[in-house]
């Protein structure tokens, strides 16, 4: 499905990110893990086409390694960026209006079905999305992502500063969502105890290199000790 093979993203000097390579298929849910600064958001940013890469990038059988951030997001890349950055000053429907952009899908129908994996948001439909909470905000940056119909999807961080029972929600709906659309889910995350539940591989990052990948049963404690612990 996506395949990213010896894959380097810098911001115009050394690389931050170095011959990075994984595939993932439609059955998969991968977590990159690593201690803070490591890269992780570079090489999402590098996947998305927000930062150039070398190396090259398939999705779909498809060579996109030069294609543009809005031509891979029309291929149907989607990405919540860490921090969420919804709009603060739309509404949230008008929030969940920018995820249509440019893509091929019947906005009504779509909201309808997307509001069932967070019906909390239903309420707040006519709301500023900057007045929500973080935990909300966070649903609805998700969501504005679903409404875009992804053939795969790429969230960083999505737990950072929400509260435990949210936290617990975003991954029932993630594991949910992933079961019925059959989509890779690939996770940028610190919070070891989401990344066991919701993940079935992981990588791990250390100065922009992977240190340690596999099935996620291989994301041991000793693992955890030796490459995430600060
Ligand atoms: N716009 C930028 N220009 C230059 N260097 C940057 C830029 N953004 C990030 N960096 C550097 O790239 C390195 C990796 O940052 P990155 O945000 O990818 O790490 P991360 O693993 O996602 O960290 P965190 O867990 O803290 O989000 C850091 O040393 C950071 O200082």
């Amino acid at each position: 499905m996506m395949q990213a093979a010896d894959v380097s993203v810098s911001y115009g000097a050394g690389p931050i990110v170095s011959h990075v390579s994984f595939t993932v298929n439609a059955d998969d849910k991968l977590i990159i893990l690593g201690r803070n600064g490591v890269g992780k958001t570079t090489l999402l940013k590098g996947i998305m086409g927000i930062l150039p890469i070398k190396g090259t990038l398939t999705f779909k059988d498809t060579d996109i390694t030069t294609y543009s951030a809005s031509k891979r997001s029309r291929s149907g890349i989607a990405y919540v960026p860490q921090g969420r950055e919804i709009f603060p000053d739309l509404t949230v429907e008008e929030n969940l209006q920018i995820g249509a952009m440019s893509h091929p899908v019947d906005f009504k129908n779509k909201l309808a079905e997307v509001l069932e994996y967070f019906p909390i948001l239903t309420e707040h439909m006519k709301r500023k999305g900057g007045v929500l909470s973080g935990g909300q905000q966070q649903q609805l940056a998700i969501a504005r992502a679903f409404i875009s119909e992804p053939a795969v999807l790429m969230l960083d961080e999505p737990t950072e500063g929400i509260q435990p029972n949210i936290v617990s929600h975003i991954s029932h709906i993630l594991t949910r969502y992933h079961e019925e659309k059959h989509i890779p889910l690939i996770v940028v995350e610190q919070n070891l105890k989401f990344a066991r539940k919701l993940g079935n591989k992981f990588l791990i990052i250390q100065k922009g290199t992977i240190v340690e990948s596999g099935p996620i049963e291989k994301l041991t404690d000793e693992v955890s000790i030796a490459y995430l612990s600060v």
